[in-house]
């Protein structure tokens, strides 16, 4: 078998991306819809825009309902999309079932939440991954090529020596090592992309950063792009080269991990850092220590809005300490946030022309956009200096 160390690949390659990826579950209609125009829909994912770079990971971030499984299966092509596309190497992809979805599946793999419902309790760890390795074409010609690609599999997650877990039943296995037969079946595929959706959040604590150290360890030997989707942001600053952040389906904010989780920009990651435990930030030690200054003023009330009939504007604004009266209307754009290259936000809080217009006694809805920097934002930057200078 060929599990392939291309450590020759360029880094940075875009591999996998979601352009303006949007998906909408219909909704059962109840008597008094009959009547109604237009369907009702869950609008589970609106818009999604991002890329996935060889040798690198990128993190998902969002709070329980916010999309981040329906991305993972719409880029696994398992859910069909409304509009939107995905690209492999810069081409369109849309499979359904077949051998064009075979193909697919064995460049981009799904890795699921729970390997107690992923591994089948009547088959050993060496029906997983022999089956894996021969679907994809890995299994070699003979026993001989079989054997050396299942001890190659199980040697590659850290399950050693491969005799002691071939023959083991999941049961038999410890959270953790099932989770580890489950990202060797992925590899079985030699794929390029891994899609990890909450890959510990169903391990014990004190397992987890194994787990994650052998994905970083896959990303390196392998150069693979990996998809890691989680609700902790504490662990994307640790884990994931790039991190963004998705509220009610929609992307709010994207940048390197290190400026997003010490320095966000969005009011509502403000407010998933808060509630994040990061002992660095908290001691004051990182550079974005002034945000727990500012965490008082920033706090974010109430539930995430239905997904059926969202908020107009930008959807986090019923829950926005911040917000204006644009918010309220206008989707927010992607709008450069200036502090690191790279680093941007679905904010209007970042575009001095809203923020001037919506000041007290402002009669401009057409503001200069040469304006200053609005007071938000200024308080914001004194907090993060503040952070720094300690
Ligand atoms: N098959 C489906 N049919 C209808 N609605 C769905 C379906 N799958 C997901 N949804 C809805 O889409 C929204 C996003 O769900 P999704 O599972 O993608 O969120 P998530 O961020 O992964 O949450 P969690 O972390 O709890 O898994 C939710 O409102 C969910 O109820």
């Amino acid at each position: 078998m060929t599990l392939s160390e291309s450590a020759t690949a360029p880094v940075d390659e875009v591999v996998l991306e979601a352009v303006g990826l949007t998906k909408h579950f219909p909704v059962r209609k109840r008597l008094r819809d009959l009547f109604s125009r237009t369907p009702a829909v869950v609008h589970a994912v609106d818009d999604v825009s991002f890329a996935l770079h060889r040798g690198r990971v990128t993190a998902l971030v969002g709070e329980s309902g916010s999309g981040k499984s329906t991305v993972a299966r719409l880029l696994a092509q398992i859910y069909p999309r409304t509009a939107g596309d995905i690209r492999l190497h810069g081409t369109s992809t849309r499979v359904r079932g077949g051998r064009p979805f075979r193909s697919y599946v064995r460049r981009v793999q799904l890795i699921l939440q729970d390997p107690f419902a992923s591994l089948n309790p009547v088959h050993t760890v060496r029906y997983h991954l022999t089956r894996s390795l021969r679907i994809h074409g890995n299994a070699g010609r003979s026993a001989e090529d079989l054997d050396k690609a299942l001890a190659n599999l199980l040697t590659r997650v850290s399950l050693a020596p491969p005799e002691r877990y071939l023959d083991a039943f999941p049961h038999e296995l410890s959270g953790g090592q099932r989770q580890r037969v489950a990202i060797a079946r992925a590899l079985g595929a030699d794929p390029e992309v891994l899609l990890a959706d909450e890959p510990v959040s169903m391990l014990d604590v004190s397992i987890r950063l194994g787990v994650l150290n052998l994905l970083q360890d896959l990303k390196e030997r392998l150069n693979l792009a990996i998809l890691y989707i989680t609700h902790d942001i504490a662990s994307a600053r640790y884990f994931a080269d790039e991190t963004i952040v998705m509220y009610a389906g929609r992307l709010v904010e994207g940048g390197d991990s290190e400026t997003v989780t010490q320095n966000p920009a969005h009011p509502y990651t403000r407010l998933l850092t808060e509630s994040a435990p990061d002992p660095e930030r908290i001691t004051g030690d990182g550079a974005g220590a002034g945000i727990d200054e500012a965490a008082g003023k920033d706090r974010g009330q109430g539930e995430p809005p239905s997904l059926i009939s969202p908020p107009a504007g930008c959807r986090f604004h019923p829950r926005c300490p911040h917000a204006m009266r644009r918010c309220t209307a206008d989707v927010p754009p992607r709008l450069t946030v200036g502090d690191r290259p790279g680093h941007w936000t679905a904010c209007w809080l970042y575009d001095p022309a809203t923020v001037a217009a919506d000041a007290p006694g402002s009669a401009a809805p057409d503001a200069d956009p040469a304006v200053p920097p609005p007071p938000a934002l200024v308080e914001r930057e004194d907090a993060a200096t503040l952070g720094e200078a300690r």
